[in-house]
C-alpha cells in the first residue's frame, strides 16, 4: 500500500479519457490500471460509475480482475442533485455501489457556476456537498473532493471558494483537491491561492489542466505551497490541452525534490510503462515528452556530443536510466567528430580520429544532397562500415536493374522487375512481379539471392515513406525514400535519394537487404 502522507492520484481513466480521440474499452481500462499500479501510484480514478455502462462495468470487473499491489481505486462522481437527498440520488447510489474504497466527488466552488450551471443557490450547493460527503462517509467510503474551478472561483468570490473547502472538510472529506479546471492559471498566482486555502486547515490536493502549458509547473508550485495530494494523467492526456503529466510530476518530485513517491525500480520502469500505455490508448507517443520520450535524451548538436564524450552529465539533467530511458546520439549535418565517434561506440565500433573526420565529412555531403541519417540508422551504420573497413559490405553487387510498369488494355496495372546481380562468384538474373515497381524490385532481388542467403525469407518491408525535397521542380523534384524493414528480432531504416523515385527506392531497398544480411551474421565478401 502506498504511503498516505503524500498522494499520487492518477485520473487517466476518467479525466484522461476526456481527451479528444481517446476511447478505452473496459479491457483497456483494466490494462492501463495494471500499468499504473506497476508504477506505484497511490490512487487510480477508474471513471464515473452510473454515468455510462462502461464505467459501471469497469468497477464491477475490477473487483475480480484487478489485483492491485499499490493503488486503491477511486470512483468519480458529482455531489447530489439540488433538492434531492443524497441517499435518493441514483448517481450517488452508483458511487456507493461501485465497491471502490475511495469516492472523489466533483463540487462547484465558483459562485457563478453554482448560479448559472447548477441553477441553485450558494447555500444549497454547500448543503449538496455536506450531505453527499457525510452520506458516503457513513457508508464506509473514504471521500476526496475535487473543488471544480477553485482558482477562478477564488478570484470571483474568495470567501465562498474557501467556504466550500471548509464545508467538505468538516463533513469528512479527507482531501480537497483544488482544481484549475479551465487550466488558465500561472504558477505564482496559483501558489498564492493555495497558500490562502491552506488557512482552512483542510488537507489540500491539486488538479491542473494544461491550457497555459503550465499544468506541471502549477502542480509543483502547489506542492511547494503545501498540498500533499497531486493529480495528473499518464502522458498528460486529458480534455483540450490535457492534464498535468503525472509521469513528469512524479519524476520531478522524486528526482528533484527528494520525495519518495514510487519505488526506485518502478521509476526506472517509467519509460516502458509510458509507452505500454500508448499501445493501449492508440495515441502516438510524444517523442519529446520529458523524461520518457524517445527524444528526451537524444543529442543532435556536434558541440553537445563533444562535451558528452567527456561527461554525459554536461548535457543531461539526470541519468536517463533513472527513468528507464537511454541516451542516444543522432547523426546529421549538425554532427561533429564526437557525434559519429559516440554513435559508432553505441553501435559497437571504435573509430580513429581520422575515420571520425572522414565519416562526418561524408555525412555532411550526403545530407546536403538530401539523405537523412537521423531517420536511417542502418544506412548510417553501412556508411560507417564502408569508412572503417573500406567497402566491407559486399554481399552482392548489382550489374543492372530494370522495371516495367504496364497497364494492358482493359487490365490492371502490373509491374515487372529484372535484376542482374553477382554474389558468391555467380552471376544471377532474376525477375519479380509486383503490385508496384518497388514491390516488383523487392521480389526480384529476393528471387536472385534467397538461394544463397535463405535468411532473406525472414526480412519484411514494414514501412515505405516518400518525401519530395525540392517541390519547385515539380515532377523532376529530388525524392527521398525511407524504408523500414524488420526480421524476427527488430527493425531498421534505410534511405535513398535521387531525382528518380525508383532509383531512390532501389538504393534504400539494396541497403535494407544488405543490412538484413549483416544482422543475419553474413559479414559480406
Ligand atoms: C471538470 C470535469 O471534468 S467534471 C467531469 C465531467 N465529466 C463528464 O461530464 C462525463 C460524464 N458525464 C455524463 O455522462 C453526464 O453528463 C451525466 C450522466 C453525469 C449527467 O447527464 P444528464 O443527466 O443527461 O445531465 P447533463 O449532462 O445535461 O447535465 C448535468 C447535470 O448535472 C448537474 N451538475 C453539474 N455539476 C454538478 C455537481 N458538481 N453536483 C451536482 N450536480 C451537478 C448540472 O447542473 C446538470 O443538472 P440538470 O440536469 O438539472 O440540468
Ligand atoms: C474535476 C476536474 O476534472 C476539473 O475540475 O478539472
Amino acid at each position: 500500500m502506498a504511503d498516505d502522507r503524500f498522494h499520487v492520484y492518477d485520473t487517466t481513466l476518467r479525466d484522461g479519457a476526456q481527451q479528444e480521440g481517446l476511447n478505452l474499452t473496459v479491457a483497456d481500462k483494466l490494462t492501463v490500471a495494471r500499468h499504473l499500479d506497476g508504477l506505484g501510484v497511490g490512487f487510480i480514478e477508474g471513471g464515473w460509475p452510473g454515468a455510462n455502462p462502461k464505467d459501471t462495468e469497469f468497477f464491477r470487473r475490477a473487483r475480480t480482475e484487478l489485483d492491485l499491489k499499490h493503488a486503491q481505486l477511486a470512483a468519480f462522481g458529482a455531489t447530489r442533485r439540488a433538492g434531492l437527498k443524497a441517499a435518493d440520488d441514483p448517481l450517488v447510489a452508483a458511487l456507493r455501489e461501485s465497491g471502490a474504497p475511495v469516492v472523489t466527488l466533483v463540487a462547484k466552488s465558483h459562485d457563478r457556476h453554482v448560479e448559472l450551471a447548477l441553477r441553485t443557490t450558494l447555500t444549497e450547493n454547500l448543503a449538496m456537498i455536506r450531505d453527499t460527503v457525510s452520506h458516503l462517509r457513513a457508508e464506509g467510503q473514504r471521500v476526496f473532493l475535487d473543488a471544480e474551478h477553485f482558482f477562478d472561483g477564488y478570484k470571483s468570490n474568495p470567501a465562498y471558494a474557501l467556504e466550500v473547502v471548509r464545508t467538505a472538510a468538516e463533513a469528512g472529506a479527507d482531501v480537497i483537491a483544488l482544481c484549475d479546471t479551465n487550466g488558465g492559471m500561472l504558477p505564482d498566482e496559483l501558489a498564492d491561492v493555495v497558500l490562502a486555502a491552506a488557512g482552512t486547515q483542510a488537507r489540500l490536493g491539486i488538479h491542473c489542466h494544461d491550457d497555459t502549458g503550465c499544468a506541471v509547473a502549477n502542480t509543483l508550485a502547489a506542492v511547494r505551497a503545501g498540498v500533499t495530494h497531486v493529480q495528473g494523467c499518464a502522458n498528460g492526456y486529458g480534455e483540450r490541452s490535457g492534464n498535468a503529466n503525472l509521469f513528469t510530476v512524479v519524476a520531478n518530485l522524486q528526482l528533484k525534490r527528494g520525495f519518495d513517491l514510487v519505488p526506485r525500480e518502478s521509476l526506472a520502469d517509467m519509460t516502458r510503462i509510458a509507452h505500454a500505455i500508448t499501445e493501449v490508448t492508440n495515441v502516438t507517443p510524444n517523442s519529446h515528452q520529458p523524461y520518457v520520450g524517445v527524444s528526451a535524451f537524444a543529442h543532435k548538436a556536434g558541440l553537445h556530443a563533444s562535451a558528452i564524450k567527456v561527461d554525459p552529465n554536461l548535457y543531461q539533467h539526470i541519468d536517463p536510466a533513472e527513468v528507464g530511458n537511454d541516451m542516444r546520439m543522432l547523426v546529421s549535418d549538425m554532427a561533429g567528430r564526437a557525434s559519429v565517434e559516440l554513435k559508432g561506440r553505441e553501435l559497437g565500433y571504435t573509430l580513429s580520429p581520422q575515420e571520425s573526420r572522414e565519416l562526418v565529412e561524408r555525412v555532411k555531403v550526403l545530407e546536403s544532397q538530401g539523405y537523412t541519417f537521423e531517420a536511417a540508422d542502418a544506412s548510417f551504420e553501412l556508411l560507417l562500415r564502408d569508412t572503417v573497413g573500406g567497402d566491407r559490405r559486399r554481399h552482392f553487387s548489382v550489374e543492372s536493374w530494370r522495371v516495367i510498369v504496364e497497364r494492358p488494355a482493359g487490365g490492371d496495372v502490373v509491374s515487372e522487375a529484372t535484376v542482374k546481380v553477382h554474389a558468391k562468384g555467380e552471376r544471377i538474373v532474376a525477375t519479380g512481379e509486383g503490385n508496384g515497381p518497388v514491390n516488383a524490385l523487392d521480389k526480384a532481388v529476393r528471387q536472385a539471392l534467397e538461394r544463397l542467403y535463405p535468411e532473406l525469407a525472414r526480412l519484411e518491408l514494414t514501412d515505405f515513406k516518400v518525401r519530395i525535397l525540392e517541390g519547385s521542380h515539380g515532377t523532376q523534384a529530388i525524392t527521398r525514400v525511407l524504408i523500414t524493414s524488420s526480421d524476427d528480432t527488430g527493425e531498421w531504416s534505410t534511405v535513398g535519394v535521387d531525382e528518380n523515385i525508383i532509383e531512390a527506392s532501389w538504393q534504400a531497398l539494396e541497403q535494407a537487404v544488405t543490412y538484413g544480411l549483416l544482422r543475419a551474421g553474413h559479414e559480406g565478401e
